[in-house]
């Protein structure tokens, strides 16, 4: 009380004007602190946010070079076969060049070879003075030129690049903006033959990156290593193909390391970016994944408009308390005064403390809203929040977190230590057992000024929180912020499985395949922990997918991808590689019968029958198989080496399981060249055909002849067609080779009486492609001069098993032009009597298996006879196969057999042979008598036993 007084007199009073200043500065240094605080926050929150979207653009930019490389390796690859070709065939000058790689033969080749690669648009070969004699996309080959394009002139130069990659460039034959990857065919002394080329239409690339590149300000940007843009997206079509920057440029983005990420300013849009460049490991290319600065920091935007806010309210706090504290101070001082002039005023004074009371409270009212507000802008925010003292204990946390973690309000409390929040979170409903562990356990470390940076806390019902831990203040508090990230994590994780896996199946893709291969055979090598490589290849699938469409096809390989699935353990990979090919990966092995074991049980699995579509569809398997380590110790050699099994189970007959064998590298090497000797046997005529004739009953008159295929090879001469048949449905070469058939057939009917007839084998594959079959026919009929109604066109059961609209559509169509049908090999099949209803036949070949047995065989007796009953119903002729004895030919003449083909009446024989026969029956015929027919029969058995 004197103090007041004594202050109050002399009318400047130290004390308070001292308080004033001291409270004034102290609000000033508190409010700065603060404000650095935040600020320092700001930069580290952004930091941070360029981190992560720079890591980000990184693996993008690595899953799509990946991606790139792949599509270009595949091209590669395909080039590398023709070249072999090249060299396998000593072709060495520019005209042997152009005769073996322009004929329709190898345009069918090629076409085979891009089927199921659809990342390559065509495959091309160019000869010596870039005229175009070759390309997939079709024949006849339109006259083109390329003798003006970049990659021409740099590959016929000297000293030219093994390969180029071009400008992208409009294609000549397609018109779409394209590259090529060309690469050169030299002969042995170095002479240019022709180039082969791989084109890529750009389009594909853009529509990639225009899925991918959904996030705002992204650009994805193709690019030579010279600078020249290839293609973008954001699409800039108008720079396409020109000079976005130097190869300095491109090397200055890489110098970085692996997964370089820099902010530059954009040479296409001037926007400054951040910039990820992932070079292709093998090609002189890279990627460029950016994103505009603006686009990169609009998260973080947010968050540093709610500090600033929360920094506002902060600083408006500690001012509202110094001008409370100014107040007070002024307060007292003049309630000093009033004590000292007026200290019997004793009611007065009652009154001014009273109003200071009530004013004092009226701030600290003031004060708690400000802190309301600044509490509720916390909760406000995005993010879930709570700082922590430098003893680990709990000192804010916003509503954010308590909602996300579902808590009850009174859960987490101010001052609570690690051991308290663990047992408070693992009271929240949502949390499993153990959420709460993974959460405290980091936090705690931090603590202890370990862990400080990122972490991401996974829950066990899959979400996943990216949790920030960074210091907040000099006193050693801390921050740590919660963000839920499970979309953005699994949007990484698709782009990873696209990149890993195939799109139809979902089963793992040629590359995770050898990632995986790779990996076993280190182990195998390093370690003696044995795996296995089995190859699967599915028989007749070609056909199903081309007669039945490709929707069947797809849902057929799905069906196939789930089985295979069904059978294989965790620990294996099932893979598909492409088209019908399929591959498994058997890791663990410790006996080598558990491969065995393992093809079995995929055989039994994939041969049961398909329903698709409210269709049964048979299909079967072939596999081959190789050991690590003792087949091979790397991945390229297992993979060889289990296709090497697989051609040979195909070839054994397919439907089986064959381990590899170190003989098969010869036999693989012997069926390569079969399948280039095939190719060049078609152009240099060593095809001909035999005819066998086919007699009418009772009469035994020669009625027409079915062609046969023979090839007389130059070392193994004479081949019968079942030795190459199947080699040439599976290149595609009976195409050509049958349409020769036909020609060749339909010419020599010609030189035989009007009324006999030439029967010719169609193969499944030719029917699966009905205009090219119905030009075929067209061609060699008019090609004869000869009326359809005197071909015969015979069709084998199986291949009707897989019929489709489509194939009743050509048969109609065969049908309607005039051309007579005939069902081969019937009996072989399954529910063969419903097609006879449903497909237009005039005829059926009962298969000789049936006739053989007979007449003793029960079952053959009556499957003939039910078969020739059934035919006289519908009206068809019936033609009885394989006929060798008097006795089979006496009881199909007791069942009312139509006509009979067979050793006993004549093997198949030389076209001049056959004339001879037709023509000597013609004059037997007109001197009469069956006589004469008895004779032909008997010289056709001679010439059948000769
Ligand atoms: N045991 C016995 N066999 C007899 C008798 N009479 C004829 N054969 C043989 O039976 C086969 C009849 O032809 P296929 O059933 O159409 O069966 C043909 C046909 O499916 C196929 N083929 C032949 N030429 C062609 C062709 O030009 N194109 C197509 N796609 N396939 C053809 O090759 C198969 C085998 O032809 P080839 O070896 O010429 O064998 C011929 C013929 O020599 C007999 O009394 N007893």
């Amino acid at each position: 009380m004197r103090r007041f007084r004594h202050g109050g007199a002399d009318g400047a009073s130290p004390a308070p004007s001292r308080s004033v200043v001291a409270l004034v500065a102290s609000g000033a240094v508190l409010g700065l602190l603060v404000a650095l605080g935040a600020a320092s926050l700001a930069w580290n929150l952004r930091q941070r946010q360029l981190q992560e979207n720079g890591e980000d653009l990184a693996r993008l930019s690595f899953v799509l070079a990946e991606q790139t490389e792949q599509s270009l390796q595949s091209i590669t690859l395909l080039q590398r076969r023709i070249l072999e070709e090249v060299r396998n065939g000593q072709i060495d000058t520019p005209e042997a060049f152009r005769q073996r790689f322009g004929s329709p033969a190898f345009n069918q080749a090629l076409h085979d070879r891009i089927d199921g690669l659809p990342q390559i648009n065509e495959l091309g070969i160019v000869d010596n003075t870039g005229q175009l004699v070759n390309f997939s996309r079709g024949w006849p080959i339109p006259a083109v030129n390329v003798g003006d394009r970049d990659y021409f002139h740099r590959l016929s130069g000297e000293a030219a690049p093994p390969y180029v990659i071009s400008r992208p460039m409009r294609s000549r034959s397609s018109g779409n903006w394209t590259i090529f990857l060309a690469r050169r065919a030299s002969a042995p002394d170095g002479t240019l033959l022709g180039l082969v080329l791989g084109a890529i239409e750009l389009s594909s690339f853009e529509k990639l990156y225009s899925r991918i590149a959904t996030e705002e300000g992204l650009a994805i940007t193709l690019v030579r290593r010279d600078g020249v843009l290839l293609a973008r997206f954001p699409a800039r079509g108008e720079i396409t193909g020109q000079a976005v920057g130097t190869a300095e440029r491109f090397q200055q983005l890489l110098a970085g390391g692996e997964h370089s990420v820099t902010i530059q300013n954009s040479l296409i849009d001037d926007q400054s970016r951040l910039m990820a460049v992932q070079a292709l490991p093998s090609y002189p290319m890279g990627i460029n994944v950016s994103q505009t600065l603006h686009a990169a920091l609009a998260e973080w935007r947010q968050e540093a408009a709610a500090l600033a806010l929360a920094v506002l309210l902060i600083e408006g706090g500690i001012a509202g308390m110094v001008v409370l504290g100014l107040r007070q101070l002024r307060a007292q001082g003049r309630l000093a005064e009033a004590w000292a002039e007026r200290a019997e005023a004793g009611r007065a004074a009652a009154l001014a403390e009273l109003a200071l009371a009530r004013e004092r409270e009226a701030a600290e009212r003031e004060a708690r809203l400000k802190d309301r507000r600044f509490a509720r802008a916390l909760d406000a925010m995005g993010q879930g929040l709570c700082m922590f003292d430098a003893a680990g204990r709990l000192l804010v946390h916003n509503a954010t977190l308590h909602a996300m973690l579902q808590l009850p309000p009174e859960a987490l409390q101010a001052g609570m230590p690690f051991e308290a929040l663990e047992a408070a979170l693992s009271r929240s409903t949502i949390l499993r057992p153990g959420d709460a562990a993974a959460l405290v356990a980091p936090l705690r470390e931090a603590s202890r000024g370990g862990r400080q940076g990122s972490f991401v806390w996974r829950w066990a019902d899959g979400r996943s929180f990216a949790v920030t831990v960074q210091p907040a203040t000099e006193e050693g508090s801390w921050l740590a912020s919660f963000e839920e990230v499970t979309e953005r994590l699994r949007a990484e994780q698709q782009i990873l499985h696209m990149a890993q896996h195939d799109a139809l199946t979902g089963l793992a893709n040629r590359t995770l395949l050898h990632e995986r291969l790779r990996q076993a055979a280190a182990a195998a090598a390093a370690r003696g922990e044995r795996c296995a490589l089995l190859c699967l290849d599915l028989d007749h699938f070609k056909v199903v997918n081309d007669t039945l469409g490709h929707p069947v096809g797809d849902a057929l390989l799905q069906e196939v991808a789930r089985r295979l699935g069904c059978c294989v353990r965790d620990a294996d990979t099932a893979a598909r590689l492409g088209g019908d090919e399929f591959a498994v990966l058997q890791t663990g092995i410790s006996q080598p019968g558990e491969v065995a074991q393992l093809a079995q049980r995929l055989i039994e699995e994939l041969s049961r029958p398909y329903e698709i579509g409210g269709r049964q569809l048979a299909l079967g398997v072939s596999i081959g198989s190789a050991l690590a380590p003792e087949d091979g110790e790397t991945g390229e050699t297992l993979l060889r080496h289990a296709d090497f099994a697989l051609y040979s189970a195909k070839a054994e007959g397919r439907g089986r399981h064959r381990v590899f064998e170190p003989a098969m590298n010869t036999r693989m090497q012997a069926r390569l060249a079969l399948e280039a000797e095939l190719r060049r046997a078609l152009e240099e005529g060593e095809f001909h055909l035999l005819f066998q004739p086919l007699l009418s009953l009772p009469d035994r008159q020669v009625v027409g002849f079915e062609a046969l295929l023979r090839w007389r090879h130059p070392r193994h001469g004479l081949m019968a067609p079942d030795s190459f048949i199947p080699l040439a449905e599976e290149t595609g070469l009976i195409v050509p080779i049958g349409h020769w058939v036909l020609r060749e057939a339909c010419r020599e009917m010609r030189r035989w009486p009007g009324h006999c007839r030439v029967a010719v084998n169609l193969s499944p594959v030719q029917l699966a492609d009905g205009p090219a079959l119905l030009r075929s026919v067209e061609d060699a009929l008019a090609a004869s001069g000869e009326p359809a109604g005197r071909l015969e066109l015979e069709i084998t059961e199986s291949a009707m098993l897989r019929g489709t609209e489509e194939v009743l559509d050509t048969l109609r169509r065969l049908k309607e032009r005039g051309v007579r049908l005939a069902m081969d090999d019937f009996g072989t099949g399954y529910s063969s009597l419903g097609y006879l209803r449903t497909f237009p036949f005039d005829k059926v070949k009962i298969d000789r298996s049936f006739v053989r047995d007979l007449p003793h065989d029960g079952e053959s007796r009556a499957i003939v006879h039910a078969v020739i009953g059934l035919c006289g119903t519908l009206g068809l002729t019936v033609t009885a196969e394989g006929v060798e004895t008097e006795e089979q030919l006496a009881q199909l003449q007791r069942e009312n057999c139509s006509e009979v083909q067979g050793y006993l009446f004549g093997a198949p024989q030389p076209a001049e042979e056959a004339l001879r026969l037709v023509r000597g029956a013609a004059a037997r015929r007109q001197d009469g008598g069956a006589a004469g027919t008895a004779q032909v029969a008997g010289l056709a058995a001679d010439e059948a036993r000769a």
